[in-house]
């Protein structure tokens, strides 16, 4: 029977699993750098994506301090979104981590890291994650006997070792100076080696500054003009940008721009072939329609490009231009819930993920606290909720009413603490799913994954209640 083309299998990420492979790599030896854009190297291949509950500058400095890059969002005046990306490129890159002490068989993996990034400090930070002081590893060699030497290179008001006798030790036979282990602060307790690893990769521009991209529409020339060559990337925010009208304006829209330019969101092989053939300058595109924990699209208009599949088209539609993935980079955007469905995209063809919900209910995302009976929350809404497009319409005169429907909900997310946990957390994931695919880096996965479709879940998430994470 001819297959009926009308009729085309959309998998999203409970239908597959990616299978084990015969591994050379070790988890922490993989390499998870990538691309956000063409010219835009991130160290996690994760980005925020552009909602009013999450992306301000807080979450991208936060962000791009940990190796990824936030999207500010552009439900507000361009002048104030401009300020939010000024900010994320102003701020200081200080490095953060909390005291580190390591031994033994540890401190070894750190040595060797260390190394093989080139580095020699580690600070340390108050709660407030200003830095008080750097502790340098003055003599590595020492570590097979499992005691890292320790020497305080900037002294400052640091902290009091307390009970940690082990960290005294060293610090005492090491060369820390004297004067800064007399005043008092306090012990900020330990992190792992991929913890100190991972803070210390941020995401930088050529001359040393955090990245930082911002959301636009492909109607708002303005807005793009005030961003451009301030942010680094301008990521497409917009439904449907296979719409003639779309492609129109994004047409005349790229052609002065400096900054990178991420078309989006698309969904088939098509739109990314229209798109790519259509515009001057296509550095990434952004995958997916309707995924998203939030979205109402498929309920409301019987519509989806689920993110796997969508980024699988983008895949096909590159391969058919002989275009490289690492050239135009393929984002998967929505329905990410964790780094297992980011290595199944990542697998699929993307070189990073964008994610709302993961970030939601961190202390850096731009919506506040709510507390309901002794447990915390934080509002998290999709852009074409009701609230959402009201605040849009309200605070930008630019925008155009294109439907009259919703296509999203306001809900709350459990609170989550630091972003940093979250993120240490998803690159660690990223590695061990590497580490099972047998592949060192992102672009080895491309090469080497296989996808088995399967029947039914499997293994947790079903039955037991998780007590933590
Ligand atoms: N990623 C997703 O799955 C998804 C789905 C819905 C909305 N959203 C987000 O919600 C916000 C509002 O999105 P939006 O695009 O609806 O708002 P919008 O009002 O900014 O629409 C922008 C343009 O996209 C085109 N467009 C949008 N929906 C269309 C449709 N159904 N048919 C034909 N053309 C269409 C129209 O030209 C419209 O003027 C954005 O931030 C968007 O990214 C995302």
């Amino acid at each position: 029977m001819a297959q009926d083309t009308r009729l085309v299998e959309a998998l999203s990420f409970d239908d597959v699993v990616l299978v084990p492979s015969l591994s050379p790599v070790e988890p922490w030896q993989v390499d998870i750098t990538s691309k956000a854009s063409r010219n835009v190297r991130v160290n996690v291949p994760l980005l925020s994506a552009p909602m009013d509950t999450v992306s301000e500058w807080r979450l991208a400095v936060a962000l791009a301090l940990l190796g990824g890059v936030g999207v500010i969002h552009r439900n507000m005046p361009v002048e104030e979104q401009r300020r939010h990306v000024e900010r994320v490129k102003s701020h200081p890159v200080v490095e953060l981590a909390d005291v580190a002490v390591y031994e033994g068989e540890e401190c070894c993996r750190v040595r060797e890291a260390m190394r093989s990034l080139g580095l020699r400090q580690l600070p340390i930070v108050d709660s407030a994650e200003a830095v008080k002081g750097y502790v340098e590893f003055v003599d590595l060699e020492a570590c097979s006997c499992g005691t890292p030497v320790a020497k305080l290179v900037k002294p400052g008001p640091v902290f009091e070792l307390g009970e940690e006798g082990k960290a005294v030790d060293h610090v005492k036979r090491g060369k820390l100076d004297a004067a800064a282990m007399t005043l008092k602060g306090r012990f900020l307790g330990t992190v792992s080696v991929h913890e100190a690893l991972a803070v210390y990769n941020p995401a930088l521009d050529e001359e040393g500054r955090l990245r930082v991209a911002a959301a636009v529409s492909p109607f708002d020339a303005k807005r793009a003009e005030t961003l451009d060559g301030v942010a680094d990337i301008l990521v497409s925010d917009v439904a449907h940008f296979h719409n003639v009208n779309v492609l129109d304006a994004a047409k005349r829209l790229v052609k002065s721009l400096e900054s990178d330019f991420v078309a989006g969101n698309l969904g088939t092989r098509e739109g990314v072939l229209d798109t790519v053939s259509r515009l001057e300058k296509v550095d990434g595109l952004r995958m997916g329609i309707a995924g998203g924990s939030i979205c109402t699209t498929s309920g409301v208009a019987g519509i989806a490009a689920p993110t796997l599949f969508a980024v699988m088209q983008a895949r096909s539609a590159l391969e058919e231009m002989g275009i490289g993935l690492d050239t135009i980079p393929v984002i998967a955007d929505g329905g990410v819930r964790g780094p297992g469905d980011a290595v199944k995209a990542l697998a699929a063809g993307a070189s990073a993920v964008m994610t709302g919900y993961m970030f939601a209910g961190t202390d850096e995302a731009a919506a506040p606290l709510v507390r309901i009976g002794n447990k915390l929350y934080k509002p998290y809404r999709g852009m074409a909720s009701r609230g959402a497009l009201e605040k849009r319409y309200a605070a930008d005169r630019y925008s155009r009413v294109a439907k009259r429907v919703e296509e999203g909900i306001e809900g709350l997310v459990e609170y989550r603490g630091r972003v940093r946990r979250v993120v240490l957390e998803f690159a660690e994931g990223l590695k061990a799913g590497l580490g099972y695919a047998g592949a060192s880096s992102i672009p080895e996965l491309w090469r080497k994954a296989r996808f088995a479709r399967i029947t039914s879940r499997i293994g947790a998430y079903t039955g037991v209640v998780k007590t933590s994470w």
